[in-house]
Order: C-alpha cells, then sequence, then structure tokens
C-alpha cells in the first residue's frame, strides 16, 4: 500500500533529508510540505526546496483538509511540533515527530490524546540506530553501576536543551535505576550549573558548538573503573533508516509510542 505523506519543516536540515528519502521510496508518496514561509505554490517554485511538483501550504489544517495523508513527519521546533502533533491527531492523521523538546507533561498529554482518538503516533527523539542502541545499552548498564553523568554534544543552531535523546536516555535509565544523589553529599557549585542538569540525581551536561551535529557519551563509574557508552551522528543521512522504520510503524500502531527502542531488539 503506497502511504500518503506530509513533511513539515521542508527547507530544515532534516526536512530536506527526510523529502529525499520519501522520494526514493517506492511505498512512501510525499503529497505535500508544510512551511512557514511558501504558501500555496510547488516545491519547485519555492528556494531551499527539492525541485518537485508538490504543493506547498502554510496552514497544516488547510493542508491535511484538502490532501487527506497517512502521516505527518514533522521536523520543525519544539513549540510548532507540540502544535502540529494535536492538529494531526484531530484531523485522523498519524504523526512521526523527529522533533525535540517535549517535557514529560507534553508526552502525557499527547498521550492521552492519541488514546482518545484511537490512532498511531510516535515520538522518537533519535532516528539514529546506533543512538537508540545507545539508549537500550545504557538502561542495561545501569542495572549494574547506578553513577551515571550525560554528555550530549550538538550543533550550535540547538533550540532545546538537554537534547530529547539525553531526557529520554535518563527516562530509560530510570526505569531499572532508584532515585539518587551522586557525587559528594556536600558538594557545592561555585560557578551555577557546573554540576549540569539533574534527573533523579543523575547529571546531563549539553554542549553546543559549530562543527558538532549530534553525540553522546554516558559515562558509568563504579569502584575503579568507569564504562562509557559513545554514539556519534555524522551527518542528517543517519537519521532516515529510523524515519521510514517509524513512518511504517505508526501506520500499525494505535496510541502514542516514544522512542524507537521498543521496535529493536
Ligand atoms: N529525532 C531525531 O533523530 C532528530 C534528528 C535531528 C534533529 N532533530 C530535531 O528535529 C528538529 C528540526 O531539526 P533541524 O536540524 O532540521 O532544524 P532546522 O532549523 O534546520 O529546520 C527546521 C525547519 O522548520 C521550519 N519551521 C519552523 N516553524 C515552522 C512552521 N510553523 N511550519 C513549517 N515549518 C516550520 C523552519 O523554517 C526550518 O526550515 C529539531 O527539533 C531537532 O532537535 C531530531
Ligand atoms: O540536531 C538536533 O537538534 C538533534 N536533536 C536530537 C535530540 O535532541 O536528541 C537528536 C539528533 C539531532
Amino acid at each position: 500500500m503506497m502511504i500518503k505523506i506530509i513533511v513539515a519543516g521542508p527547507r530544515g536540515n532534516m526536512g530536506k533529508e527526510a523529502v529525499s528519502m520519501i522520494e526514493r521510496e517506492a511505498d512512501f508518496e510525499l503529497s505535500a510540505v508544510v512551511d512557514r514561509k511558501y504558501d500555496g505554490i510547488m516545491m519547485k517554485e519555492a528556494e531551499g526546496m527539492a525541485s518537485l511538483q508538490v504543493p506547498v501550504y502554510k496552514d497544516i489544517d488547510k493542508c491535511m483538509k484538502e490532501v487527506n495523508p497517512d502521516v505527518l513527519v514533522d521536523l520543525t521546533n519544539p513549540e510548532t511540533g507540540k502544535m502540529h502533533l494535536r492538529k494531526a491527531l484531530e484531523h485522523g492523521v498519524r504523526p512521526v515527530v523527529g522533533t525535540t523538546g517535549f517535557t514529560d507533561d507534553d508526552i502525557r498529554g499527547l498521550t492521552s490524546l492519541a488514546e482518545e482518538k484511537q490512532i498511531g503516533a510516535i515520538i522518537a527523539p533519535n532516528f539514529a540506530i546506533g543512538a537508540i542502541l545507545l539508549m537500550k545499552l545504557s538502561k542495561m548498564a545501569a542495572k549494574h553501576m547506578d553513577d551515571v553523568e550525560i554528555i550530549e554534544q550538538h550543533h550550535d543552531k540547538k533550540l532545546d536543551a538537554p537534547s530529547g535523546t539525553a531526557m529520554k536516555t535518563a527516562q530509560l535509565i530510570s526505569e531499572v535505576r532508584d532515585e539518587k544523589k551522586q557525587g559528594h553529599p556536600q558538594e557545592e557549585e561555585a560557578w551555577a550549573h557546573a554540576r549540569g542538569a539533574e534527573y533523579e540525581g543523575m547529571r546531563i551536561h549539553s554542549v553546543r558548538l559549530p562543527g558538532k551535529v549530534a553525540h553522546q557519551e554516558v559515562i558509568f563509574g563504579g569502584e575503579g573503573q568507569t564504562l562509557t557508552l559513545r554514539h556519534d551522528s555524522l551527518n542528517r543521512t543517519s537519521f532516515m533508516p529510523g524515519v521510514k522504520m517509524a513512518v511504517e510503524k505508526v501506520m500499525k500502531t494505535t496510541g502514542l509510542v516514544y522512542g524507537l527502542d521498543q521496535y529493536i531488539d
């Protein structure tokens, strides 16, 4: 069956890659794109978009009404991604959201909405298979080594911190680790935030530098030993097999799935 897809954010780093991937897949059809600037023209007439005879919409409601897609792939920014996800569920369109910056409360609210609408939805903080493995391996390691710090590194255009991947990693670890304050019980920060963000006692450090793409280290410490797990995305094509998998999975899912870890053994 042909899956009709719309992409929000087609001029972005990720959106461009997603458009190319969808064009290459025989079972995927790019039905339209949603962009905040160009409206009512074809992609090939818009600057910074692929040369395709595919309509551009500014208004996502109008787009979903007129095009009636199966799936929305959202690769925008935190505020827009949350709004698009809600709107997709309202229209009966299955969202695959790679956009990051979702809080625990956001996820809870959207889980209820997807349940109420009885429709599939996926929020994937990281589409790269290696990063998904890193998250799963971190959960496994945390069963045996419960002192852990996460260092995530991204390009300096990133809006959200900590990264969605770091948040999901900490949440997966917390499923097998009791809350525990780490470091010296009397430690003090002479400079604010020196010890990073805190989630159930784990510490999370966010680096933002030009030249970076997406990188994460999870460091475990034990008596006389450390274990470091690391993943690097060196370009945005690294995310595309995961986007493809998410589109296929969301078609067979009911309710919201947060993270692609549950699809990988
Ligand atoms: N899940 C993953 O594996 C993964 C990988 C990379 C990036 N991301 C996330 O994906 C998102 C996009 O990343 P990027 O590097 O492509 O960013 P980007 O800034 O290059 O692209 C974002 C695009 O969204 C567009 N946009 C903003 N508001 C819009 C609106 N209302 N309607 C339509 N388009 C709108 C912008 O014009 C821009 O072209 C970020 O949240 C990032 O954290 C996730
Ligand atoms: O480029 C980004 O922004 C990325 N964000 C994701 C995150 O927040 O975890 C992961 C991949 C790249």
